[in-house]
């Protein structure tokens, strides 16, 4: 794990010294948009026109953020239009690599590069900031788009529309308002905060983000007891984002992030509906189980020194869930 300095590679983990042991995730740096015709979208520039095979995709199959993205590349039929590579799930010294060892890891399909990092210096050489994934190519302008997950959804959302003829809309005008304050929640308490608990370094970063986890499931449980989705019977981006968080919640952050006062299948509501999002059409063939438990296990060994992975319990996630 590291990030990249003037364009140079270091191989550091995360700085939790200077926040009193507190894991604080650094923003994302490209922020462009695609749009339909090019225009200029909420921020970044113009530039960077919806148009079939000129844009590709990297990704984790480990990583909740790249994974909301191939969930939205299936849910709105652009696997024809964008390309992608999948990383290798262990993500040691040099970060992301594109090493092929590993089922389902599909090296470079673009470059044929080594590392991920390579894709940052290759749109900017000066670049200094994390590698993440997912990031979004554009094969035309040599650079990248986006490497800013709930930003690329909401390009995949709309963008292409004229080009795959699929209008289906998880981001309704009328609903943003309240889709932004459910994210808003979710976000800091649970897809980011299983990571505070689990890159915490002291017991207090530890215990000030334990307990607004559990009592944002909880919550969430009261929603789904009375609403088939988070914001009534539709189904927007906010399930989705809260759908890769729920995924991998028994099977690595009940363990390896010590998020451990109940598992989903404790909340009968929940554990249903994560079933439901799983068998919901094109999802499950975006889930590469075999890669989240592998990377998180394998990658951290500031959490797991001796990379054992885990026996793990087996989770039946086609069992009916009776929530249509
Ligand atoms: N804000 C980004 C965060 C992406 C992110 O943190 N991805 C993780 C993988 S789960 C990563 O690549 N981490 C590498 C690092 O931090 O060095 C997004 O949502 O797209």
């Amino acid at each position: 794990m590291g990030l990249l300095i003037d364009g140079i590679w270091h191989d550091q983990w995360y700085d939790t010294k200077s926040t009193g042991g507190a894991f604080k995730r650094s923003a994302a740096q490209f922020r462009n948009w695609i749009t339909v015709d090019g225009r200029a979208g909420p921020t970044g520039r113009a530039g960077f026109a919806a148009e079939s095979g000129r844009y590709h995709l990297y990704v984790s199959l480990a990583c909740p953020w790249a994974h909301r993205t191939l969930i939205f590349r299936q849910l709105k039929d652009l696997s024809d239009h964008i390309s992608i590579s999948v990383v290798h799930p262990d993500m040691l010294d040099k970060g992301w690599t594109f090493a092929k060892d590993e089922h389902g890891a599909t090296g470079d399909t673009l470059f044929g590069s080594g590392f991920a990092h390579e894709i940052y210096t290759r749109a900017d050489p000066k670049y200094s900031g994390r590698v993440t994934v997912p990031i979004l190519w554009d094969k035309k302008e040599n650079t990248i788009v986006s490497n800013e997950s709930a930003d690329i959804i909401r390009m995949f959302n709309s963008a292409f529309d004229d080009i795959t003829g699929n209008r289906d809309d998880y981001w309704p005008e009328e609903l943003r308002e309240p889709i932004e304050a459910v994210n808003s929640r979710i976000y800091s308490t649970l897809n980011n905060g299983v990571y505070k608990c689990g890159f915490a370094t002291s017991q207090e970063a530890y215990d000030a983000a334990i307990d607004p986890l559990f009592e944002t499931l909880d919550w969430l449980e009261d929603i789904l007891s009375e609403h088939r989705f988070l914001l009534g019977e539709q189904l927007t981006e906010a399930d989705w984002r809260l759908f890769t968080t729920l995924l991998r919640f028994d099977p690595v952050y009940h363990l390896h992030f010590k998020c451990n006062r109940k598992r989903i299948i404790d909340y009968p509501n929940l554990w249903a509906y994560t079933r439901a999002l799983f068998q919901h059409p094109g999802v499950a063939k975006t889930v590469g189980m075999d890669h989240i438990v592998r990377h998180y296990h394998y990658s951290h060994d500031t959490i797991n020194p001796h990379r054992i992975i885990p026996t793990n319990p087996q989770i039946d996630w086609l069992a009916p869930h009776g929530r249509d």
